[in-house]
């Protein structure tokens, strides 16, 4: 039997209430069987290569020729209906610590036991950091630098801590490659100033696989605390970039040159155990303990004194903060350059077309 219009507006509206991303090779096959159903066979002029959402849409509703509307109809209600929420509900995750944090933020912010804790959570995209993202813990730092807390501590929800900037941010720019570029430079060298600029103690506890500018920050942080499960990859020259987070200077300064450039420039992923030895990572954990034993230790250390830690961060770190400005300029430069190059977009649009993973 036929799929009545009834049947394809109840659809319709299911798609806005579904409470997991479907993925966006599930929207694209979404959206091509609705304007198939809609307005048959496609009819728009073919994009521009730099236009990469439209492209993409345009492809996916081209690929349907001449499907007739009632199939395209037929075909939307069943993949509506094949991600109903009982399916959802079923690939939620592992109970834990983190299952009462919900999962629309991309980023959590709490506030106890004298700590701030700054939670990627964007679990189903394995924390990839929006511009949106960017921007909130760019103002969660601004209020962790005066509020009751002692210390702040960065880590993820789910099994990353962060694959890394979203590749997505360029694609869905509006106003094209050039001025996403612009954007990214400006977005980038605010963030990392705010982590130059950061008074408290900074903490992250790196609970799974880390990649890109999750890795390069924490050469800004003043401890890091790994479980023996994550992973530390910088995978910039495959994507046609180069390093960030001032880690042009901080890496070869924590692990000497010839290590960070293995990382920065060859993209050699390190166990947590590599990045200990090369000084990167404070201490490792066993994943079994890692939450407790991390944890533990934090409440011990947030009861410290908040002056005297601030005061020692700032004798330890003061001298560097013109250097750090500097290359954080210098950085984001390049990339805003690299972002607009051949190499760069190709690696980006073979993220996005599912072509190419890490
Ligand atoms: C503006 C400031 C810019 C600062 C400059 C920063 C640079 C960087 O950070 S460079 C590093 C960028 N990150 C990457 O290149 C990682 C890309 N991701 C991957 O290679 C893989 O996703 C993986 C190895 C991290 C995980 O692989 P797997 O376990 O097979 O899981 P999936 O690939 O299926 O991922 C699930 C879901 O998450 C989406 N996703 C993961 N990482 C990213 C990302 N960085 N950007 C955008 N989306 C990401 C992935 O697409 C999947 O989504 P769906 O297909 O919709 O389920």
């Amino acid at each position: 039997m036929e799929a009545s219009q009834k049947d394809f507006e109840n659809a319709m509206n299911q798609v806005k209430l579904l409470k997991k991303d479907p993925g966006n090779e599930v929207k694209l096959k979404l959206y091509a069987l609705y304007k198939q159903a809609t307005e048959g066979p496609c009819n728009m002029p073919k994009p521009g290569v730099f236009d990469f959402i439209n492209k993409a849409k345009w492809d996916a509703w081209n690929a349907l020729g001449s499907l007739p509307k009632e199939t395209a109809r037929q075909n939307y209600v069943d993949l509506v209906s094949s991600l109903s929420p009982s399916s959802e509900a079923s690939s939620q995750g592992e109970p834990g610590v983190h299952e009462k944090v919900p999962e629309s933020e991309g980023i959590v912010v709490t506030s106890e036991d004298g700590i701030t804790k700054i939670t990627f959570n964007r679990p189903t995209k394995k924390n990839a950091i929006t511009f949106q993202m960017y921007n909130q813990i760019i103002e969660a730092l601004k209020t962790a630098s005066t509020d009751n807390s002692a210390i702040t501590v960065f880590t993820g929800n789910g099994d990353y801590y962060s694959s890394g900037n979203d590749l997505t941010n360029f694609t869905s720019a509006a106003g094209g490659m050039e001025e996403a570029a612009k954007t990214g430079a400006v977005v980038l060298r605010n963030f990392v100033n705010s982590f130059i600029d950061f008074p408290k103690p900074l903490i992250a506890v790196v609970n799974g696989p880390a990649v890109g500018i999750s890795v390069t920050l924490l050469g800004m942080f003043d401890a890091v605390y790994a479980s023996d499960k994550a992973t530390f990859h910088t995978p910039f020259s495959s994507l046609g970039q180069t390093p960030e987070a001032c880690s042009s200077y901080t890496f070869p300064k924590i692990m000497g040159p010839a290590k960070a450039t293995e990382m920065l420039i060859f993209g050699k992923k390190l166990t947590a155990k590599e990045a200990w030895a090369q000084g990167l990572v404070t201490e490792v954990f066993p994943e079994s303990t890692f939450q407790q034993e991390v944890w533990t230790k934090l409440k011990r250390y947030a009861k410290l004194p908040p002056n005297a830690m601030r005061i020692s961060k700032e004798l330890i770190r003061k001298s560097e903060k013109e250097k750090l400005y500097a290359v954080n300029a210098e950085e984001c430069t390049t990339l805003q350059s690299k972002w607009l190059t051949e190499e760069c977009i190709n690696a980006i649009m073979s993220f996005v077309s599912r072509k190419a993973k890490l």
